[in-house]
């Protein structure tokens, strides 16, 4: 018995956003609109996501001794995440620093702060949270040794599923563990290199699987998904709503995938779940407080 449906390593951020009419130049300053803070980071953006959704999470992170680690610690208990893995202190707290002009487009400095702090040591002090999880999810927001020791800390029959979020290249012992590896199109055209790219989704998801890992899901915005195993490539269709704002729907999509693998879904089952949890995210401003619960998915 597990006690844990999901353990999510990964980054915490506090996101500084800031409006402005445009960018200031080299030399310039410009005045923008008041600060809005909100917690972020890939991680714990996904393990909000997932006990939102009901899944017993918990998160393994480091933020620093300050307001924004308080925030962060703040918005994982309120949505019911178990914090006993979250450490702090080494740095400050991860930092994303956002303007956004009148079209929407975003403009970001990350400072990764503590989460560049994480390290393989505190995974293997967290030994007791991988033997009590089921799925483990990680994004590449933390050092990639520690992303390799998260491997060699599975439990025997827990599940390992990778967003490599920003994509670098990866070691052939993690993309061996991934079941699945989750892109997007740019993200599986930077883990792929030099590697024929091919033309279309079902190309690199197919030329992905070669490269290791048991499965692949391919995720495709307004066009939903596609998931590949050694059973085949299955297209898995978007859910038709209006968009208003798609930050974290990634990090929505990939948590609900993995808690429902965790569950017993087959893939194909669990992304469609998925791709209906993604779709209310994207009805919304902003990202963690996006995130559905499980009754407003099933009311889609
Ligand atoms: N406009 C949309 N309409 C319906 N569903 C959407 C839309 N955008 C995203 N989704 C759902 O959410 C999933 C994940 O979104 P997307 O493909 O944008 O991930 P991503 O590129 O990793 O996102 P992020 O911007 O968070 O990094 C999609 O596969 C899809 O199922």
């Amino acid at each position: 018995m597990y006690d844990y449906d999901l353990l999510v390593v990964g980054s915490a951020n506090a996101d500084l956003v800031i409006g402005v009419e445009r960018r200031p130049a080299a030399g310039e300053t410009v005045l923008g609109s008041d600060l809005a803070v909100h917690p972020g980071g890939k991680g714990a953006n996904q393990a909000v996501a997932a006990a939102r959704l009901g899944a017993r999470t918990a998160l393994l992170a480091r933020v620093g001794d300050d307001a924004h680690g308080r925030l962060l610690l703040d918005s994982q208990r309120a949505a019911g995440v178990d914090t006993v893995g979250v450490l702090v202190g080494g740095a400050p707290t991860g930092v994303a620093l956002i303007t956004v002009d009148p079209s929407g487009d975003n403009s970001i400095v990350v400072s990764p702060g503590a989460n560049g702090r994480l390290a393989a040591q505190d995974v293997r002090a967290a030994a007791s949270l991988f033997q009590a999880s089921k799925v483990v999810s990680v994004q590449l927001e933390i050092p990639l040794e520690t992303v390799v020791e998260v491997v060699r800390s599975l439990a025997d029959g827990s599940r390992f599923v990778l967003n490599p979020s920003p994509p670098r290249p990866l070691p052939a012992e993690v993309l061996a563990a991934c079941d699945p590896l989750i892109v997007n199109e740019h993200e599986a055209k930077v883990i792929l290199g030099d590697s024929a790219v091919g033309e279309t989704p079902e190309d690199w998801a197919r030329i992905l699987l070669a490269k290791g890992p048991r499965s692949v899901v391919v995720t495709l915005g307004a066009e939903g998904a596609l998931v590949a195993s050694a059973q085949g490539v299955t297209r898995i269709a978007s859910v038709r709503v209006d968009a208003v704002d798609t930050t974290g729907a990634g990090d929505a999509f990939t948590a609900a995938l993995a808690w429902k693998l965790g569950t017993g879904s087959a893939l194909a089952e669990a992304a469609a779940y998925a791709a209906r949890v993604g779709a209310v995210a994207v009805t919304r401003q902003g990202a963690q407080v996006s995130f559905p619960t499980a009754a407003e998915v099933e009311a889609l």
